[in-house]
């Protein structure tokens, strides 16, 4: 069963607070999200594999370490999960893109699949499905079914803010994937909207609404 993990780093709880304040605006918004990605990052990567390797040094051979296995894929739902790929990038810049184009449906919270374009090794890859907010789970469910149609295998999710229903269904629908938020809240409203959360997150990165 894939683990599920709140980090709970004071910076990663100081800068959430942050943006779940109404009145954050959108340029504010946008860049303590992309704060936010890079410390999850730091924490999601902690079991990134390392190899020995020997390196000349201008005093002498270091046995020293690189990073070592699968290369790394980042995968924003979108619109709201590309808010958080430039922050992983800043620790992971090697890493490649792929995109998946999701919307809930407003009065039935379905999912809806627009767009998918991944890196043809995508099968290849550690990749990190990133969205910031795990509501129902319709929407990081249906873009992991999509991953794992094209051969991915190795799979994390990690959003800002989880609803506990968001959770149950992901692990019930993909037990094999490890889940990391910077919150669980309470529960989710008859909108489908977290409680507390922070309103709609794509809304709120991109100024629309
Ligand atoms: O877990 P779920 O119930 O599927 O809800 C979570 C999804 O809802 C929001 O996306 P939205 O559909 O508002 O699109 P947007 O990201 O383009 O704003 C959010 O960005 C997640 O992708
Ligand atoms: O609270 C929520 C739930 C789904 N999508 C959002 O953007 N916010
Ligand atoms: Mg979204």
């Amino acid at each position: 069963m894939g683990k599920f993990q709140v980090m709970d780093h004071p910076l990663i709880q100081h800068k959430l607070s942050l943006i779940r304040d109404k009145n954050c605006g959108t340029k504010e918004f946008r860049e303590i999200v992309d704060e936010i990605a890079t410390l999850m990052a730091f924490e999601v990567s902690r079991d990134m594999p390392l190899e020995d390797v020997d390196i000349e040094t201008p005093e002498g051979i270091a046995h020293a370490k690189q990073i070592s296995g699968k290369k790394v894929a980042i995968v924003p739902i979108l619109r709201a999960g590309i808010g958080m790929v430039d922050g992983i990038l800043d620790l992971i810049p090697a890493a490649k893109v792929g995109h998946i184009g999701m919307y809930r449906d407003e009065k039935t919270l379905e999912p809806h699949e627009y767009f998918v374009k991944l890196p043809s090794d995508i099968d290849q890859r550690q990749i990190f499905v990133v969205d910031p907010m795990l509501a129902t789970g319709g929407s990081s469910i249906m873009a992991i079914d999509a991953l794992k149609k094209r051969g991915a295998s190795n799979i994390k999710f990690v959003c800002l803010v989880a609803a506990p229903e968001g959770v149950k269904a992901l692990e019930k629908a993909h037990p094999d994937v490890d889940i990391y938020a910077a919150a669980l809240d309470e529960k989710l409203n008859d909108k489908g909207y977290i409680v507390p959360g922070l309103g709609d997150a794509g809304d709120r990165l991109f100024g629309t609404k």
